[in-house]
């Protein structure tokens, strides 16, 4: 053999979307020269699927099954989504929340191999040359972040990585996007994480965080350089801290076919889960009164699409307002409070609005407070706070409503803001309980954006369109809201994301066509085309 085949072949096998292991057959293995780099038996997806799955259960830690799962995405990308697929309820929070948590904090400690990019602070000046690798020629789907708030467990600086990798593993499990179709990224701007930065072994860029005009300067050349180098990319932002979170938002969405998964993507499913709940308890939206426990990137959007809602129901948008009460770790949001960033001026009460209230008397109006007097049909928490939900005030809640809906939606497990056994215990099981990440509890919903973020990106491709309207994500929430059937829980199973995201693209791209922003030739807006084109985890 020449050294070209011979380099040509051990490229075929470290790459892993050639990679296919012992599954090479006899005839690809005298065509590709693979004799002698593989042990003679030839496989089959099935019989590594199980091998692969044997080693897993035999690991003593999520977070080494967690590791060995990202090594064997990084050697056969078939056989890695195969497994994933094979078994979602097992696997999904191994890729995915809870244990990519900790798969972001020791991130640096279990680093192997290249995947997605790292666009440095110190190679602001190289973006464009970095995007231009011919690699990244077929790229559809980007998952970017900052690292500054991964789940509620804030800043991970480039450990962050973990959570672009695993949103887009979903792209591909849910919506069949082809694994060369997307891309992690990383914008590793520094980190004001200490011990991150005091860590000899940190792989990320060792400052404190980019702020102001600099952090700006960056995200815009970051933004111009993919839209010269992937025209008509779909790009998600995922974990960006509030602030920044809204403004890149609010910048981008019409310069960059995009959207906040924080912000809309979660916001989505909160609210279709509670249109769900909706249909069980027949209390109509327009009469809901929530109370919502965080007011970050994913307290604001969950705020203003239940606003959107209310009102396509037939509330003004006052009469909507006056329904939502956001609370955050300073208490009961008024308005009356100096340099509030926009999202909250919205979410904010008129002190007059409270006049009349029972007070415990502290120096801020707390959560109890706010549920006593509000007495709220809904409490959602996306504080990244631990238990802020405590016995008295779901049992103060439940004293006022039937049914209480009460969703701690903040990830991973150990930031939910109250255990959904502790909740179903306090209020005799007659609340409605729904979480971030799933506690493998009979009847709680995983409301979890990944039943919305794939079948977004899907129907936002699948429709050419150039933008993510609001629309776009109410008709997903709609949709999401009537998928659920039997009396366990609120939404479909997990086994079902697949069939759910394409129920959501369908329903993107019927309202891109609405609102007239679908520009893909109507053969491909079908329901059959879109299923055609959903990438199945077999070797070609
Ligand atoms: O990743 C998840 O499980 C949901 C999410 O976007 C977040 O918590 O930031
Ligand atoms: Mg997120």
């Amino acid at each position: 053999m020449s050294p070209t085949r011979h380099a040509a072949a051990r490229a075929l096998l470290s790459d892993p979307l050639t990679n296919k292991g012992t599954a090479f057959t006899e005839e690809e293995r005298d065509e590709f020269g693979l004799h002698g780099l593989l042990p003679p038996h030839v496989g089959t997806l099935d019989s590594q699927i199980e091998r692969r799955r044997n080693a897993l259960e035999d690991k003593e830690s999520d977070f080494q099954r967690y590791a060995f799962l990202r090594e064997l995405q990084d050697s056969n990308e078939v056989l890695f989504h195969a497994l994933v697929q094979s078994d979602l309820p097992r696997m999904l929070p191994l890729v995915y929340t809870p244990t990519v948590g900790e798969g972001c904090e020791r991130f640096s400690e279990i680093y192997r191999r290249p995947r997605g990019l790292f666009l440095s602070y110190s190679n602001r000046h190289r973006i464009a040359d970095i995007l231009s690798d011919p690699a990244y020629d077929r790229v559809k789907v980007i998952v970017v972040s900052d690292g500054e708030r991964i789940l509620g467990l804030g800043d991970q600086g480039a450990g962050g990585m973990g959570i672009p990798i695993g949103k887009l593993a979903l792209y591909t499990a849910c919506a069949g996007i082809h694994p060369a179709e997307v891309l992690p990224i990383l914008l590793d701007l520094g980190t004001d994480n200490h011990a991150l930065r005091e860590d000899p072994l940190y792989i990320g860029y060792r400052a404190p965080r980019v702020r102001g005009k600099d952090y700006d300067d960056f995200v815009e050349a970051f933004v111009s350089a993919v839209n010269d180098r992937f025209p008509g990319v779909m790009l998600q932002w995922e974990d960006f801290a509030g602030k920044n979170a809204y403004d890149l938002l609010v910048r981008y969405r019409d310069r960059l076919l995009s959207f906040n998964d924080d912000i809309q993507g979660t916001a989505a499913t909160a609210v279709g889960t509670l249109l769900s709940a909706i249909r069980k308890t027949g209390v109509p939206i327009t009469e809901q009164r929530v109370v919502l426990f965080g007011a970050g990137a994913a307290g604001s959007g969950v705020a203003e699409m239940l606003v959107q809602a209310m009102q396509l129901e037939g509330l003004s948008e006052a009469d909507a307002r006056a329904k939502i009460w956001a609370v955050d770790r300073d208490g009961l949001i008024l308005s009356d409070v100096p340099r509030m960033p926009p999202q909250q001026v919205k979410l904010a009460h008129d002190p007059a609005d409270i006049a009349g209230w029972n007070l415990s008397g502290s120096n801020m109006i707390t959560l109890q407070d706010t549920i006593a007097n509000v007495k709220p049909t809904v409490l959602i928490g996306t504080s990244g706070q631990k238990a802020a939900f405590d016995e008295r005030a779901i049992r103060t809640m439940a004293e006022h409503v039937e049914r209480p809906v009460v969703f701690p939606l903040s990830n991973p497990i150990s930031r939910a803001e109250a255990h959904p056994a502790d909740v179903l215990e306090w209020t005799a099981g007659k609340a409605i309980v729904g979480t971030g990440s799933p506690f493998g509890i009979a009847g709680v919903t995983q409301v979890n954006n990944v039943y919305v973020f794939p079948g977004i990106g899907l129907g936002a491709l699948a429709s050419g369109a150039t933008t993510v309207s609001d629309g776009m994500f109410m008709a997903a929430a709609r949709r999401l809201g009537e998928l659920h059937e039997g009396d366990e829980g609120l939404l479909p199973p997990v086994t079902a994301l697949r069939e759910v995201a394409l129920e959501i693209a369908v329903a993107v791209v019927e309202q891109a066509v609405a609102e007239g922003l679908a520009t893909a030739e109507p053969e491909a807006l079908t329901r059959e085309s879109i299923a055609a084109s959903m990438w199945k985890a077999e070797y070609a």
